[in-house]
């Protein structure tokens, strides 16, 4: 039987759920419930980051749940102050020890903070990290082409993924047409717009009612049918249920456009060529 989402392969022949939690916000007991509550309700990744200051409560709910850890794909990432070689190497131990497991199954660059530019330093410690069996796929986010040009150039390696905003008020369609040229796979931060007006609009109320689905759900699918992995954040177990929820129905091509012509732009400061994360 299949549990939760289904499974999309990566350039480096692992496998990745087409959907998981965002955990931003989910910390201490409570967040590991709620994040224990997601893996028992079907949820098979997981997507958090150090500075979300969670990797303890993430990695608690993991090591609890009655899942196979096989089967869990556990997403972290590394902070701009720990770009560099050396650093990266000891992040990822503090990430582990955080976490209590022996391995990140998908390691992120958080943000290229290109003003320092060590991303593509940080990036061959990346390599190398995946060769050492501490980290099973690597990849980044918050990476405009120009930075993955630099660090595929660099290295020969393309990350398996960028994460990066996408919504429907920002569909990045130049972006995702780069990552579909190098095999990397799309995931979707802030698939809701952090539950802004979006779930409002006509085209997606209007959807929702045509397939009797919630506007959650009709943004959640949308980004499935662009082919990028959206993370929802939810720490309330009914809506992770209805956020996972999504591969029982199709939305027509008429229905995606519309939805996709909602687009205005980012929604918050996060310009990759200036955004400075500590
Ligand atoms: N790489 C990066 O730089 C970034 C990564 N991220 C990642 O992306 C994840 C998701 O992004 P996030 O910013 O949290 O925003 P989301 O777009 O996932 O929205 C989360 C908000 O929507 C609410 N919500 C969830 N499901 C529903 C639903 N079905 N109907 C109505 N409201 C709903 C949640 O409330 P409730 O919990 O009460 O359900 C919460 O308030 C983060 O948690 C993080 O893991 C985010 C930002 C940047
Ligand atoms: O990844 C997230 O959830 C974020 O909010 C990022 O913007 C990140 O934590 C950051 O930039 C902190 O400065």
């Amino acid at each position: 039987m299949q549990v939760g989402a289904p499974t999309i392969e990566l350039n480096d022949g692992h496998r990745l759920p087409e959907l998981g939690l965002g955990t931003y916000g989910l910390n201490g007991d409570e967040g590991a419930a709620a994040v224990g509550a997601a893996i028992a309700g079907g949820y098979r990744l997981l997507d958090t980051a150090l500075n979300y200051g969670n990797e303890d409560a993430v990695g608690r709910a993991v090591r609890d749940a009655e899942v196979d850890r096989e089967d869990i794909v556990v997403t972290s990432k590394l902070p701009g102050r720990h770009h560099g070689y050396d650093e990266a190497h000891r992040s990822v131990d503090e990430t582990l020890a955080n976490l209590g497991l022996e391995r990140v199954d998908l390691y992120l660059i958080h943000w290229p903070n290109p003003s320092v530019d060590k991303f593509v330093e940080t990036w061959k410690a990346f390599v190398d990290l995946r060769d050492s069996g501490k980290v099973r796929s690597i990849g980044v986010s918050n990476f405009t082409p120009e930075h993955l040009t630099r660090i595929i150039d660099a290295t020969g390696v393309a990350p398996a993924v960028n994460q990066v905003e996408l919504h429907p008020y920002f569909p990045q369609a130049a972006l995702r047409k780069v990552h579909a040229d190098h095999g990397i796979v799309t995931e979707s931060w802030s698939p809701l717009a952090k539950r802004s007006e979006l779930l409002t609009e006509r085209p997606v109320t209007d959807a929702a009612a045509a397939h009797g689905v919630t506007p959650g759900q009709v943004v959640l699918r949308w980004h499935v049918q662009l082919g990028a992995v959206p993370v929802p954040k939810s720490g309330d177990a009914d809506r992770q249920r209805e956020n996972l929820d999504v591969f029982g129905f199709a939305l027509t091509d008429d229905e995606v456009a519309a939805i996709s012509a909602l687009e205005r732009g980012r929604l918050w400061d996060g310009d990759p060529d200036t955004h400075e994360e500590m």
